[in-house]
């Protein structure tokens, strides 16, 4: 009879561990002495003791070998915020979540940490010191906050005690550090394009921000904390940098850090609002002869406009979370890791 290796607690699987986070997450578990298994559809590096499996995760068949004899699987997989695909994002986050769950089950993971959004609560209006005891948007504002809240859903109801998988979702909000490959290259596009001039509704908005390294202690935090006695079992956590920033203090921050100017002239939140879903509307109907992507969708200018900060008490209390990195250092390291983004470069 074929005996069943135990899995070592120090072997991990990453889904999604060629991205943004899923690589800061990998170096950061390798320093705290995992094995490490990472699945992704892509491979964008290469590092010691990191065995890659390429594959889509909604192919049962493809997640299986990468999770052989492993205990911990971080889920930190998804389509671009950007994507205007909702059918992509139907088919990975909530089709393929249900496979990644199946996955662990099979495979006998015992735990699966997910990477969620504090986005999920988020309806386009402010929210301010926002607890994880917010119900789910009910108007979602995209396609991809509306597929997230499912995929929360679907991990936190699959724990199981008696099945043996104990799961737990992490909020992050507005991560942002060195390799990012969304908030500062998009930011300097707008700027090099002209685009960020203006500052929208009164700049008083504040706003969560989150340095990458900070969510990976939160992931790492909730894994090591995650047993059946434990009462994170099931549960969101919001983890931020837990310094509410305002928003346009943050992009002038790194937009100077890089050597453009700040934006300074004030336009009313409901004008911009107004022209960016017109413009969105006008994207969606010329879509089969001409395309073209506006720099400020609606959800953009949603977030650029309100406030949104989250309470992070929560993970304080359970998982003994604070952040690693204040935010003042959060910016510094990285506008200096993006060289070839300063004005001139
Ligand atoms: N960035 C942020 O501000 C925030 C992010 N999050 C969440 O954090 C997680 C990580 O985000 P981030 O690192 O920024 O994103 P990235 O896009 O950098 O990383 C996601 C990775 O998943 C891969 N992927 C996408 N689809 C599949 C698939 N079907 N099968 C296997 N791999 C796939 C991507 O490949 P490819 O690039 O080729 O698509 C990419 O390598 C996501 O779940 C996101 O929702 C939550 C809050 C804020
Ligand atoms: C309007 C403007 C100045 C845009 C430039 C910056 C934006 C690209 C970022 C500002 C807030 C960011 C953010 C996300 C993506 C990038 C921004 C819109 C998320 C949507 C990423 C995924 C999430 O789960 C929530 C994030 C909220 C903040």
């Amino acid at each position: 009879m074929a005996t069943r290796v135990r899995p070592s607690n120090k072997r991990c699987a990453v889904i999604g561990g060629s991205g943004f986070l899923g690589r800061h997450l990998v170096e950061k578990l390798l320093d705290r002495g995992y094995s490490v298994s990472v699945f992704d559809i892509r491979q964008s590096y290469e590092l010691p003791g990191v065995a890659f499996h390429l594959g889509d995760l909604c192919d049962k068949q493809a997640l299986l070998p990468a999770m052989k004899d492993v205990s911990l699987v971080f889920h930190c997989a998804s389509p671009a915020p950007a994507s205007d695909d909702r059918g992509l994002f139907e088919r990975v986050n909530i089709q393929g979540t249900r496979i990644v769950i199946q996955a662990c089950i099979e495979a006998g993971v015992q735990k699966l940490v997910l990477t969620s959004s504090a986005s999920v609560v988020f309806e386009g209006t402010d929210i301010k010191n926002g607890r994880e005891d917010l119900p789910y948007a009910k108007k979602p504002i995209d396609y991809y906050t509306e597929t997230k809240i499912e995929q929360e859903k679907l991990v936190l109801e699959a724990c199981d005690k008696e099945k043996g998988l104990l799961t737990v979702a992490i909020r992050p909000h507005g991560i942002f550090g060195p390799r990012d490959p969304q908030l500062v290259p998009i930011l300097v596009d707008a700027a090099r394009r002209g685009k960020m001039k203006f500052i929208i509704g009164d700049g008083t908005n504040l706003v969560d921000f989150t340095f990458v390294e900070n969510v990976v202690h939160g992931h790492i935090l909730a894994a090591e904390r995650l047993r059946p006695d434990s009462p994170i079992c099931g549960k969101p956590y919001h983890i931020t940098n837990d310094e509410p920033v305002k928003f346009w203090d943050f992009m002038s921050d790194v937009l100077v850090g890089l050597g453009y100017a700040a934006p300074r002239y004030h336009l009313p939140y409901a004008l911009v609002y107004g022209l960016a879903l017109l413009l969105w509307l006008l994207a969606l109907i010329l879509r089969p002869l001409v395309s073209f992507k506006p720099t400020f969708t609606p959800m953009r200018v949603a977030l650029a406009g309100t406030h949104h900060y989250y309470n992070c008490e929560r993970a304080k209390q359970d998982l003994g979370y604070k952040p690693v990195v204040g935010l003042k250092d959060g910016i510094a390291r990285t506008v200096q890791s993006y060289p070839h983004l300063r004005q001139g470069a």
